[in-house]
């Protein structure tokens, strides 16, 4: 049998099927116009009916040279000479599978954690061909609502660990609240951290059987999957010109849409006005989508104090489907299990141009751990920890990673945007180039509120007035000019209050 495409993995649902289409409908419109592969589930059809069904779909796929896997009945499989069999991890045992349908048959397996990966090594290849990769958000037709959905970074994190174990035999499809919007993101974030594997398909269910027009459903898909890069933002810059960012924040005046914590808001709206832009504080969900095709919009989210994660999570969706660029500061992002579930929910909701952080938030959002007490760092990371921990946040994250600290670290994650489908690309965390912001000491920086917050203005506003190959540099140029602003107020001020003055003062002069 030649070797199965796994791109677009249709899985069948005949409750969600529209007025006057039938599941083979559905499926031959699917088949036509793209569809590479195919599971048959209806976890409540009877065995008649779905051995009836399994038939009809066999043929469907026989003729279009697509596999046919059956969902967890091994029976059926056998019973219609299916290509293959899907299981769960709370279904019949795979290495009982693997001996009911002998060793030609595709089996399938739903991973959800990296223990299972170890398992699957274990048994080494001959036992499974492929892995299920999910639930990556949530998901109507998985019903199990205990789990928390793993996002792009948790498909990441399966990848990596079926690199470390060597497991090349498999391949992967990602599942679990798949759709147009977000196909390309999962693609473009969810590579193992060598570089080397991307998942090899997208499984969905609802974009084909509950569509009116399952053939041109299919056809988006299969475009969306072909593309080549993954652009998630147009910069505000006309020029390409990267030494005029700063001259374009004058001109463009971009519009800072701040969801941000209460303590930020009144100095960070002062901030924005100081060097040049323009700000909005607005956690109204209904005028989001106004306000980001305002031109020269930008939206700087900020979990300092989160009242309901939902409207984040909408401002991201909003603000990615205009294709306008987002900076996040995931504030305090482990200091408690609930920040931390906020903060994961809100990292894996979208693209971001730019993710910044203190050295606690930067460490935990990599997966090193980082030591947090309240919205401040505790831990004494080494410089070098540093810049791994921020590498890693801009590979996950493909974005632009920013730790700050005494030195800051801003890392190039964007990759120019290329999103190399193929495995075997091979850049890693540790390949993407970093630059280090220096200055004097200034432990007054440490001794006003909202000074971190009020970087993510800056960042915002430079981040809009470039393109979207300049991110990078963008963002240094605005860590740069706020690290100059601080030292210079430094030098003037009397203490805390009026370095906050000050600081204002210089950012103003610095951005002119
Ligand atoms: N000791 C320091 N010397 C110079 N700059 C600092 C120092 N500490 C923080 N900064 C600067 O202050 C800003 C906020 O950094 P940080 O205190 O790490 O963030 P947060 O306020 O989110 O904890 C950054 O621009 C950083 O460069
Ligand atoms: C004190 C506080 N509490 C929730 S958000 C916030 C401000 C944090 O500001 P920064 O991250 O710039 O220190
Ligand atoms: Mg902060």
């Amino acid at each position: 049998m030649k070797a199965a495409d796994y791109t677009l993995y249709l899985v069948t649902d005949s409750t969600m099927l529209p007025e006057g289409k039938t599941l083979i409908s559905q499926l031959a419109e699917g088949l036509k116009n793209g569809v590479t592969i195919v599971q048959l589930r209806e976890k409540d059809t009877d065995a008649k009916t779905f051995v009836a069904l399994a038939l009809e779909a066999k043929k469907l796929c026989d003729h279009y040279n697509v596999p046919l896997i059956i969902n967890d009945r091994v029976d059926i499989a056998l019973a219609i000479d299916a290509s293959g069999i899907h299981v769960g991890q709370d279904d019949i045992p795979i290495p009982m599978v693997r001996k009911l349908v002998g060793p030609e048959k595709i089996v399938g397996w739903s991973v959800g954690k990296v223990e299972e990966v170890d398992q699957l090594a274990e048994w080494g290849p001959g036992m499974i061909n492929y892995i299920g990769v999910g639930t990556v958000f949530d998901t109507q037709t998985k019903k199990d609502s205990k789990k928390i959905p793993m996002g792009p970074e948790g498909v990441s994190r399966i990848l990596t660990r079926l690199q470390e174990k060597k497991c090349d035999w498999i391949k992967t499809v990602a599942i679990g609240g798949l759709h147009p919007d977000n196909i390309s993101r999962v693609v473009y974030q969810s590579q193992s951290l060598d570089g080397k594997r991307s998942i090899d398909g997208i499984s969905l269910v609802s974009d084909i059987m509950a569509s009116d027009d399952a053939g041109q459903s299919t056809r988006i898909l299969r475009e969306i999957l072909a593309e080549k890069s993954h652009h998630f933002f147009e910069g505000g810059a006309a020029d390409k010109n990267t030494a005029n960012i700063k001259e374009n924040v004058q001109k463009l005046s971009p519009l800072i849409h701040h969801i941000t914590n209460r303590v930020h808001q009144n100095f960070g709206a002062n901030v924005a006005l100081a060097i040049g832009c323009s700000p909005i504080m607005s956690e109204v969900a209904a005028e989001f989508e106004d306000l980001c095709k305002i031109p020269h919009s930008v939206l700087l989210l900020n979990t300092g104090t989160v009242a309901d994660v939902g409207i984040l999570i909408h401002a991201v969706k909003t603000y990615n489907s205009q294709k306008r660029p987002i900076v996040l500061d995931p504030v305090g992002f482990s200091a408690s299990s609930a920040r931390l579930i906020l903060n994961k929910k809100v990292l894996s909701a979208g693209q971001f141009a730019c993710i910044k952080g203190n050295t606690g938030e930067i460490m935990g959002v990599s997966g090193l751990g980082g030591a947090m007490k309240g919205v401040d760092s505790s831990g004494d990371d080494s410089l070098e920890t540093r810049i791994e921990a921020t590498q890693l946040v801009a590979f996950k994250y493909r974005t632009v990673a920013v730790c700050t600290g005494e030195i800051d670290i801003v890392v190039d994650g964007t990759a120019s945007l290329k999103r190399p489908l193929q495995s075997g690309v091979g850049v890693s965390s540790a390949d993407l180039s970093y630059e280090l912001i220096k200055s004097e000491n200034v432990p007054l920086f440490g001794r006003i509120t909202a000074s971190g917050c009020s970087l993510g203005t800056v960042i915002a506003g430079f981040v809009c007035a470039a393109n979207d190959e300049s991110i990078f540099t963008a963002v240094v140029q605005a860590v740069t000019l706020y690290k100059l602003a601080g030292t210079r107020a430094n030098a003037t001020c009397k203490g805390s209050g009026s370095f906050l003055v000050d600081l204002i003062d210089n950012l103003y002069l610095a951005a002119e």
